[in-house]
């Protein structure tokens, strides 16, 4: 690639500090795998790599010569000399061939990482990769101080996500290792979950199947919808051909760590990182005689490297039909949201051709049918698209030109049936798990929120802030139209403009303004200007 292409595409941002990210792992004098691959990871990803090397390998492409083990002293200096100056925001454990660093790392995690998080002001992702075997068959721990399965369970207590292959995972759970999985895979890697208490990302890199299928069984994800807690996920991307697969996991586990200290949730962090795999095998070049390496090539900005999401527990999401929704008159510019439906009728008459009504709160059922009857009326004398908040039945019913439907709402609601009537189809999400999820359903628009704090409405996510959306933005110009929303007023929405989002949605800066109408069309004036 050439050089200025990959600055462009580099994720480093120039005003926010580079987050540190702690690789503890052996070090591949080949430079495919390990601490290697796991800096060139960190970097490429906009972090600042620190190392603490568990062992040292000779090792080319084709095979490893020897294993030399770091001592417990060497490992315990480095853990605790990088910790007085240059704490984690997030780091990645790869090969430890010991029970004694096992064991030394499960007590050292223990007794810092809790004083480390505090010191930051924030809790520091751990994301262990149990590699035992390198992807040439050499074993990667010492046959003779093997850790024990409760070593490994120890460690996995105090970890936040661990990332074992299928073998991997047999050996974890003490389970006798075939080719192919298990029948009984689910209960197995479920029952593992609870016991350890740690998410476990059961990986499909070992797998024969033509979809790579990463399993995620979640136990607790800050800033995630409660709807994926306890949970299984899969992560599904089309296998790619290729031998030059070295370094795969390392760079796997590690970009999931790099996302996370960037501040991304666990399953937004699964998705770029997967993406960024797949964005590196897709380019992955030879280096010597055996399978080489990964091409590096910044923050994976192609929708097509991002993996399908599959959902299990929700069968309405299993449809291999595609749903065909009605499709929005664009752009939707200015689009107001509202609990009144005189605050609708303002807009609507002050030229708004896009509204929704969002009734919240407890209502007597026959006042919000009149209320979702008058709204959608109101749509049609205005010749204007009035979407119906949470209601799908009665948005049915009264023929209304739109849904409005949250992730949660998603995964109830009978989507075909609001196809089938013929309505559009408006989907929220906050990151790109969300996202990638909604944007599977074929929605008519997709709202991305919550970008800046609001006291509107109470979510588990964070605010996206500016450079997320503008990362959303690249990723999905051009394939649906994108609605910010939260915390958009004139002061701020001319920086909304910059990240590629087509249109702006508003409770407050229309429901709180003491002319709704006026402030439309002066919100409207503003968004144009900035075109
Ligand atoms: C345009 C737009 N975007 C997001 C939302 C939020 O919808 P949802 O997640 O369903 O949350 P509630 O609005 O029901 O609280 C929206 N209404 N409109
Ligand atoms: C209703 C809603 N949904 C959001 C989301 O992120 O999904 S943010 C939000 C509230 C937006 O209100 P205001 O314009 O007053 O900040
Ligand atoms: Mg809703």
């Amino acid at each position: 690639m050439h050089s200025t292409q990959h600055q462009h595409l580099s994720a480093a941002s120039t005003d926010e500090p580079k987050p540190i990210v702690w690789s503890i792992a052996a070090s591949d004098s080949g430079g495919g795998a390990g601490i290697q691959a796991d800096t060139l990871t960190i970097h490429d990803l906009g972090g600042h790599p620190c190392n603490v090397v568990t062992a040292i390998t000779a090792q080319n492409s084709i095979h490893i010569s020897q294993l030399t083990t770091s001592d417990a002293a060497v490992l315990t200096a480095q853990l605790n000399c990088l910790a007085a100056d240059m704490p984690p925001k997030g780091i990645k454990i790869g090969v430890l061939t010991s029970a004694q660093q096992v064991r030394l790392l499960s007590h050292w995690l223990q007794t810092n990482l809790d004083a480390l998080a505090a010191k930051l002001g924030q809790s520091i992702p751990v994301i262990w990769d149990p590699v035992m075997l390198a992807s040439n068959g050499h074993m990667l721990t010492e046959s003779t101080a093997a850790p024990s399965t409760s070593d490994y369970l120890a460690l996995a207590k105090q970890v936040s996500l661990i990332t074992p292959n299928y073998s991997e995972f047999c050996r974890l759970t003490e389970t006798n290792h075939s080719e192919n999985m298990h029948d009984d895979w689910q209960q197995q890697l479920q029952k593992f979950v609870q016991k350890t208490g740690t998410n476990v990302l059961l990986t499909g890199g070992d797998q024969a199947s033509q979809q790579a299928v990463d399993w995620l069984y979640t136990e607790q994800i800050e800033h995630t919808s409660a709807k994926h807690l306890q949970q299984l996920i899969g992560f599904s991307s089309h296998r790619i051909a290729t031998q030059h697969n070295h370094g795969t996991g390392c760079t796997y586990s590690s970009g999931i760590a790099s996302a996370m200290a960037l501040g991304y949730p666990l399953l937004d962090a699964i998705c770029i990182a997967k993406a960024y795999v797949n964005q590196g095998l897709t380019a992955g070049y030879a280096v010597g005689q055996g399978p080489g390496v990964l091409s590096r090539n910044g923050w994976p900005q192609r929708l097509s490297d991002f993996p399908t999401i599959i959902l299990p527990a929700q069968q309405s999401l299993l449809l291999n039909e595609k749903l065909r929704f009605t499709k929005v008159q664009t752009p939707l510019q200015v689009y107001p949201v509202t609990q009144s439906v005189g605050v609708l009728e303002q807009v609507l008459a002050a030229g708004a051709l896009t509204v929704q009504l969002r009734i919240k709160g407890s209502i007597e059922p026959v006042e919000l049918e009149q209320n979702i009857k008058q709204a959608i009326d109101l749509g049609r004398q205005y010749q204007a698209q009035v979407f119906i908040n949470d209601h799908w039945q009665l948005a049915i019913k009264h023929h209304a030109f739109g849904v409005h439907l949250g992730q949660e709402d998603m995964l109830e609601a009978d989507l075909k049936q609001i196809a089938d009537a013929g309505l559009a189809l408006g989907l929220s999400s906050h990151g790109y798990f969300e996202i990638l999820l909604a944007a599977q359903r074929n929605p008519s628009y997709l709202a991305i929120g919550h970008v800046f704090p609001t006291p509107t409405k109470s979510m588990p996510s964070q605010p996206q802030g500016l450079s997320k959306l503008s990362r959303y933005g690249q990723l999905l110009q051009g394939k649906l139209p994108l609605v910010a929303i939260g915390g958009i007023n004139a002061e701020n929405m001319a920086t909304i403009k910059q990240s590629k989002i087509d249109d702006i949605a508003v409770v407050r800066a229309i429901e709180e303004a003491v002319n709704p109408g006026l402030s439309w069309q002066n919100l409207q004036h503003h968004w144009q200007q900035n075109q």
